[in-house]
Formats: structure tokens, C-alpha cells, sequence
């Protein structure tokens, strides 16, 4: 069943409106591509899909139905940000468990370091943090995924790695995904449909 925004508005305070009126579904097992000028609102298109802001007018409906309110996310946001998106003062290890405990050869697909599951978010580098922001948003319950620049501030090596172990798991679940991003060629490779915002 596919998660819907449908005519969805938002603004940012009393600011003028972001967008009005705008639709999107994403299917099970699709991966959509999102671009458009920055400041047009891809990501908070994406924040709205993930839940973590309310439309305005408009609903977003997974399976039918409004998101949940509580309990584990099945729509989780990747950002591009790794080190905004974990607490500094926990160990990877917590971190990294926080949404659900990914085994041994999970960890590996990620090429993630043992060693590094005892350390603390700043001595790792950005690409190590990614690591574990994508292996964390993939527990059993995601049924969709956001992946907002997820790879942007990455070298080339760790972006294949890390898109060559998601699309692993997005194919063999099912997972419906929107990437946004300005690479159009990353988006052309990875995607079924772009939708291109003015
Ligand atoms: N927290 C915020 N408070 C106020 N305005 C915001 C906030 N976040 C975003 N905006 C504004 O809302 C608009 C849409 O921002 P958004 O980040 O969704 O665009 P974007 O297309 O993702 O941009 P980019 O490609 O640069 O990431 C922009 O004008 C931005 O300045």
C-alpha cells in the first residue's frame, strides 16, 4: 500500500507558503526521485512524509491511513547531516540500537567497524556517521524510506557503498523510498520516477 501526501500545505511560521496543493505517492517497492531548485521544499516535503512536521492543510495517509504518532516509524528520514542527527554524548553502539539491533553481517553491509561501536559520534568521520544513521533507519518495521542528500557530503567510495547496501535491502523488502537530491545523474541511475519541483 503506498504512502500518499495528498494536497498537502506548509509554511514556516508566518512565512509565505512553502507549496499548496501538493500531491505524491510513493508505491511499495518504488524508488522516486525529488528535485528541484534549492528552497523549493524537497526536504520539507520529506519532513511532512517522515512525520516530523504536521501539513497545514492536506494529509499523509500510509496504507490509507494517517502515520503514527508513537512507536517505531515505519517512514524514516535519512538527512544529510549525520552528525545533527545523533546524540554526542551517546555510543554508537546505543546509537545504533536505538531503532532496532542489526546483526553482525547488517553492520558488515554498511561496513561498519566493530571497533567503532564503542566510540562516541565525534571521533568518527562523516561517513562513518552515515553509516549508522542509514543502518539505523532500516529496522524490520520501515516500510519507506526518505534519503534527503543522504550521500551528498560523501567521497565517492562510501556513497557506492552505502546506496550498493540500501538498495540491498529496499529490493529485498519491498521498501518504497524517495531520494531527494540535485545530482540528476544519481537520481536517473537509482530511480523509476523523478518529480521535478519548480
Ligand atoms: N526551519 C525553518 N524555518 C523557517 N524557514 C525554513 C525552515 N526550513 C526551511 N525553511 C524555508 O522553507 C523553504 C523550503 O525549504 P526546504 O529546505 O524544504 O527546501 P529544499 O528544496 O530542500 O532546499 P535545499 O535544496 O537547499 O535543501 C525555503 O525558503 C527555506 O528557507
Amino acid at each position: 500500500m503506498p504512502l500518499e501526501g495528498r494536497s498537502l500545505a506548509f509554511r514556516y511560521g508566518k512565512d509565505p507558503w512553502v507549496f499548496r496543493g501538493f500531491s505524491i505517492e510513493i508505491g511499495e517497492g518504488e524508488i522516486v526521485g525529488l528535485s528541484g531548485p534549492s528552497g523549493c521544499g524537497k526536504t520539507t516535503i520529506g519532513r511532512l512524509l517522515s512525520g516530523y512536521d504536521i501539513p497545514h492543510e492536506g494529509a499523509v495517509l500510509l496504507d490509507g491511513r494517517p502515520l503514527p504518532r508513537s512507536g517505531y516509524h515505519p517512514v524514516q528520514h535519512v538527512f544529510q547531516h549525520p552528525e545533527k542527527a545523533v546524540n554526542p554524548r551517546l555510543r554508537m553502539q546505543r546509537i545504533l540500537n536505538e531503532g532496532w539491533q542489526p546483526d553482525a553481517a547488517f553492520r558488515a553491509s554498511f561496513g561498519i567497524a566493530d571497533e567503532w561501536l564503542g566510540r562516541y559520534p565525534g571521533e568518527l568521520s562523516g561517513g562513518e556517521l552515515q553509516r549508522f544513521c542509514v543502518a539505523r533507519a532500516l529496522g524490520p518495521q520501515t516500510r519507506y524510506l526518505i534519503a534527503d542528500e543522504m550521500t551528498t557530503m560523501l567521497d565517492a567510495v562510501t556513497q557506492a557503498q552505502i546506496w550498493h547496501a540500501v538498495l540491498d535491502v529496499v529490493r529485498e523488502r519491498r521498501l518504497g523510498m524517495l531520494v531527494v537530491s540535485h545530482e540528476r545523474r544519481l537520481l536517473e541511475r537509482l530511480c523509476g520516477r523523478i518529480i521535478r519541483l519548480e
